[in-house]
C-alpha cells in the first residue's frame, strides 16, 4: 500500500498567515469597517474616504472580500456580518474586539518580528529594550498608549469576564479586589451581576484615570473604586476574594508566587484567591493558543511565561492554600481558584 504524500499546503498556509493577518490588521487601522458600516461603497469612493493611493487599494479591498470580511455586491463594497458587529469602531463590541487588534497592530506585530532575538537571546523585544525605563513605565509614558493598551485588555479578557462573572458562587462573598485590573473590566462585569459585591480594582496609578472613566460609563462609581500602588512593593487589599487575570503569565516563576503568597495573608478565612489565564494543557501539546500566548509573554516581558493549571495548583497549595480546583471559562481561559480555609 503507498502511503499517501505529504502535502504542504499546512505550511504554506501558516507560514505566509501574517500576510492575511496584517491586512485585516491594516483594515482595521485604516478604518475600512467604520466607513463601510456608515454607507457602502465602490472601489474609488472607498478609496478617497480612506485617504488611501490607487496603487494598492483595489487589491486590498478585494483581498478583504476573498478573505470574507467584505462583500462586494455590483462593484460596491459592503462589510460582513461579523466584522460590520465587531470591527465598526462607533459601535460598543468593537471594544471587545477590535480594540484588541488595534493594539496587535501597533505592538505586538513588531515585536513578534524580532521573535528570533528572544530566542537566541532570551530577552525581552519590548518597549524597554531601548529606554531606561521597565516594561509598563515605558509603555504608560505615552497617554494614547496607555490607554489603548489598558482597552485592549478589556477585548481580550471581556467574554471570560462575563463567564467569571456568572460563574463562580459571588453569593458566598461581600468583597473583591481585582490586581492588575487595567480598565477594571472584570470587576465591573462581577459587580454589574452581583448587586451586593463592592470591590476595588488595584493598579499602577498611571492607570487611574482610563479606569474611573470606565467604571463611570458603567455607572458602578458608588461601589468600584480604583487603588493606585505596586503589588510587589505594597500590600495587597484585603477583600474576600483576590483576583489576578492575565497577570502571573507576566512574571517569572519567583513572583508568580509572591504575588499567590501575598494574596493568602489578605484573604480572611474562607477567602477565595481566583487566577486566570490562557493556561496551557498538562501535556503542553493542545492549546495552542496558550502556547503562543506564552511565547509572546517571553517576547514582551523580562521574565513572563504561561503555565499549566498543574503547576498552578502547585504554587498555591506552597503559598498555604489548601483547597483548590480549576474550571474551564471560555476559549483558551480556565480560572484556577484556591480557597484559604
Ligand atoms: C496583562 S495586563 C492584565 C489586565 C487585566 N487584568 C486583564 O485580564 O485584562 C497586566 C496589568 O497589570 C498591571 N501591572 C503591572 N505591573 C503592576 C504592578 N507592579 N502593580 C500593579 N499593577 C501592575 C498593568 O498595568 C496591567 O494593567
Amino acid at each position: 500500500m503507498t502511503r499517501p504524500q505529504p502535502s504542504p499546503d499546512r505550511i504554506m498556509q501558516i507560514g505566509l498567515g501574517f500576510e492575511a493577518s496584517k491586512t485585516l490588521l491594516s483594515a482595521v487601522e485604516v478604518g475600512v469597517f467604520t466607513e463601510l458600516a456608515k454607507s457602502p461603497a465602490d472601489a474609488p469612493a472607498l478609496r478617497d474616504r480612506l485617504g488611501l493611493h490607487p496603487r494598492a487599494a483595489g487589491d486590498f479591498f478585494d483581498t478583504l472580500v476573498a478573505l470574507g470580511f467584505l462583500r462586494r455586491i455590483d462593484g460596491v463594497y459592503h462589510n460582513a456580518e461579523d466584522t460590520d458587529a465587531f470591527l465598526d469602531r462607533a459601535k460598543p463590541s468593537y471594544a471587545h474586539v477590535g480594540g484588541m487588534l488595534e493594539m496587535a497592530n501597533a505592538r505586538l506585530f513588531g515585536i513578534w518580528n524580532h521573535l528570533t532575538d528572544t530566542l537566541r537571546t532570551g530577552e525581552s523585544q519590548d518597549e524597554s529594550k531601548s529606554s531606561e525605563l521597565d516594561t509598563y513605565d515605558a509603555l504608560y509614558s505615552d497617554p494614547l498608549r496607555l490607554k489603548q493598551f489598558l482597552a485592549s485588555m478589556t477585548s481580550i479578557s471581556h467574554t471570560a469576564n462575563l463567564k467569571i462573572a456568572e460563574q463562580v458562587p459571588w453569593q458566598d462573598y461581600r468583597t473583591l479586589a481585582d490586581m492588575g485590573t487595567a480598565q477594571g473590566d472584570l470587576a465591573v462585569q462581577v459587580l454589574l451581576a452581583n448587586p451586593h459585591l463592592t470591590g476595588v480594582g488595584f493598579d499602577l496609578p498611571a492607570a487611574a484615570p482610563v479606569f474611573d472613566e470606565y467604571v463611570e460609563e458603567n455607572g458602578l462609581r458608588d461601589r468600584l473604586r480604583f487603588v493606585g500602588g505596586d503589588f510587589f512593593a505594597e500590600e495587597l487589599p484585603s477583600a474576600d476574594v483576590i483576583t489576578f487575570g492575565h497577570i502571573l503569565h507576566n512574571w517569572d516563576l519567583e513572583k508568580k508566587k509572591l504575588l499567590l503568597e501575598k494574596a493568602w495573608h489578605a484573604l480572611p478565612k474562607g477567602g477565595a484567591v481566583i487566577v486566570y489565564d490562557a493556561l496551557i494543557d498538562d501535556d503542553r501539546s493542545e492549546n495552542a493558543f496558550a502556547l503562543l500566548m506564552s511565547l509572546t509573554m517571553r517576547a514582551v516581558t523580562d521574565g513572563g511565561f504561561g503555565y499549566t493549571a498543574a503547576e498552578c495548583v502547585d504554587w498555591m497549595t506552597e503559598a498555604g492554600f489548601t483547597r483548590t480546583r480549576t474550571e474551564h471559562l471560555a476559549g483558551p481561559d480556565s480560572i484556577v481558584v484556591g480557597i484559604k480555609e
